[in-house]
């Protein structure tokens, strides 16, 4: 599903060049689960954002679902990021002047769906998340492991290969980041590869693979080990 080689990232500001990635190597393979840790500064969310195509690389390989995204212009990158891949963030990003159901068609109208298209989308996806009765409703009148349940629902309506995660427990208390995760694990085995960065020691244990980053590269010792990686 997803390959980088040798792949590398350098930021470059006020003449200070950041490495936040480095001979960077990773291999996942369609339906794993996979999470992220590290510590902070570490690279898991450049890495992220790479792997999501919202981020350019500055050397190295990376295939996406066998297609080498180098060099791809700004239009073929969004095209296949809209086809192929569904973000979550800890911070959810709903529109808060959307109804959940709105807020859901977001993604799908840049897609071009027909409305009819998209209603079906929307209320499956919703009812997915457990949340098809409150399709009407605000994202204020939700609480917060809710609100990620919609945020999910709308990353998931347009059917992704790859789910791209981003601390997405990170804003709720235990007992709603277990649900987030149940959920996720859910869609996980009806086939959708998940790549999700974390700082929860549970949800990083509990996942089928941990990849552990340090100073912008995997590390070999705790990957094989997961019960260390958090
Ligand atoms: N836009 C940017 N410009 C300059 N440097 C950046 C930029 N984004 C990230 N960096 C640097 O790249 C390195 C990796 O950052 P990154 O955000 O990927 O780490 P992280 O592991 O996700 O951290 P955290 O857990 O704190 O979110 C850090 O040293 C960071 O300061």
């Amino acid at each position: 599903m997803l390959r980088m080689q040798n792949l590398s990232k350098v930021y470059r500001t006020h003449m200070i060049e950041t490495h936040a990635l480095r001979g960077f190597e990773i291999h996942v393979k369609q339906g794993e689960f996979v999470t992220v840790t590290g510590p902070s500064g570490s690279g898991k969310t450049s890495f992220l954002n790479i792997a999501g195509l919202l981020e350019e690389f500055t050397a190295g390989e990376y295939i996406l679902d066998g297609i080498n995204v180098k060099g791809m212009d700004d239009n073929a990158r969004s095209k296949l990021r809209n086809e192929k891949l569904g973000f979550i963030f800890q911070g959810f990003n709903l529109i808060p002047d959307l109804s959940l159901f709105d807020n859901v068609d977001v993604p799908l109208r840049y897609r071009g769906f027909n409305a009819a298209e998209r209603k079906e989308r929307i209320e499956d996806a919703l009812a997915k998340v457990g949340l098809a009765s409150r399709m009407k409703h605000y994202p204020a009148e939700l609480s917060g492991g809710q609100q990620q349940r919609v945020a999910i629902a709308r990353a998931l309506a347009g059917t992704p290969k790859l789910l791209l995660a981003d601390e997405p427990t990170g804003n709720l208390d235990t007992q709603m980041a277990r649900g987030v995760m149940e959920l996720l694990e859910e869609i996980n085995a009806q086939g959708t590869t998940i790549l999700m960065v974390t700082h929860d020691p549970e949800l990083a244990t509990r996942s089928q693979r941990n990849v552990h980053i340090i100073d912008g590269q995997v590390s070999d010792l705790v990957r094989k080990s997961p019960t260390l990686a958090a």
